[in-house]
């Protein structure tokens, strides 16, 4: 039976981190804007726990419904020195997503998906790498598990989750040697079966069978998806904890650091603005 990976301890470690650091401000916090259109259920958790952690942390967290102009609301989130980070929720509907992002001060994008912190994930420098991915890493780092010279796979290519995952896991040193699989990729169970990690960030209820994991094999579920109100993640964790060495719960695993990931590059933005100014 699987060891349980919980993301509750990683993200307990993280909070310490940032808390440790927001005590050294003095009165001054940073902010954090929320933009969004429509957003869906997942993305309206995903916001709620952001705002709950927020009030915990005593940093404040502002929603802002998209304009009808929304590089001159991006503008004027970059050009003020109270916010440190912003981020926009995805998806925007009715809205040019992508331009949008593109116009985020690389500096105030804490959630890495502009092309000046892709292209820094990429390089192997440090810069801001979407939040999810980088929790994958906590997670795997946190329990020790090895990465050096295993077959990882990764079921979705994403600019928040499969494709800056895949750079991280390959970057030397790291040294993953990396499968990314998505819509069109053919005998998907047969590359799942080959990985020493399966990571599965496709959106889908009960994606990754028993049949797909390889006996030992460690699963990170990625998956926020609702079913009968609930959370639940991509795999059938009933079925596949009984062949993987270790398994990340849904919820309680991922989405708990990914939250924690993202206020500790809120942090940091803080930093950079007040060490440098905008
Ligand atoms: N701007 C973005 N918008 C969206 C993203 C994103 O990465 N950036 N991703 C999804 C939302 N998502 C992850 O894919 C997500 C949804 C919900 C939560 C969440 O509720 N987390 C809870 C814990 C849940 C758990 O225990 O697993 C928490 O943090 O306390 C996290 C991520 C769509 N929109």
């Amino acid at each position: 039976m699987a060891t349980i990976l919980s993301g509750r301890q990683v993200s307990r470690k993280i909070y310490q981190e940032i808390s440790e650091q927001i005590s050294r401000f003095g009165q001054k916090r940073p902010r954090l804007v929320l933009y969004c259109s429509h957003p869906d259920n997942s993305t309206q958790a995903y916001m709620k726990s952001i705002l709950k952690q927020g009030e915990k942390l005593n940093i404040p967290v502002q929603v802002v419904e998209a304009s009808s102009q929304p590089f001159k609301d991006i503008m004027r989130f970059n050009n003020d020195p109270g916010i440190s980070g912003v981020m926009v929720m995805h998806p925007l509907k009715e809205v040019d997503e992508d331009m949008v992002i593109k116009s985020i001060s690389p500096l105030k994008d804490v959630e890495g998906r502009g092309p000046m912190n892709l292209g820094g994930v990429v390089i192997g420098e440090t810069s801001y790498a979407p939040p999810t991915a980088e929790a994958v890493m906590e997670i795997l780092n946190y329990y020790n598990i090895p990465i050096k010279g295993k077959d990882v796979t990764i079921l979705g290519r994403s600019t928040t989750v499969g494709k800056p995952l895949a750079m991280l896991m390959l970057k030397k040193g790291v040294d993953g040697t990396v499968t990314v699989c998505h819509s069109r990729t053919k005998n998907i169970d047969e590359k799942a079966r080959a990985a020493d990690i399966l990571v599965s960030a496709v959106g889908k209820a009960g994606f990754v069978r028993k049949s797909w994991v390889k006996d030992g094999a460690v699963v990170i579920d990625v998956g926020i998806n609702f079913s009968d109100g609930k959370i639940v993640g991509d795999t059938d964790f009933d079925e596949v904890r009984e062949k993987a060495s270790a398994i990340t719960p849904v919820p309680q695993g991922v989405g708990l650091v990914t939250t924690a990931v993202l206020f500790k590059h809120l942090v940091e933005s803080f930093k950079r603005i007040l060490d440098g100014g905008l």
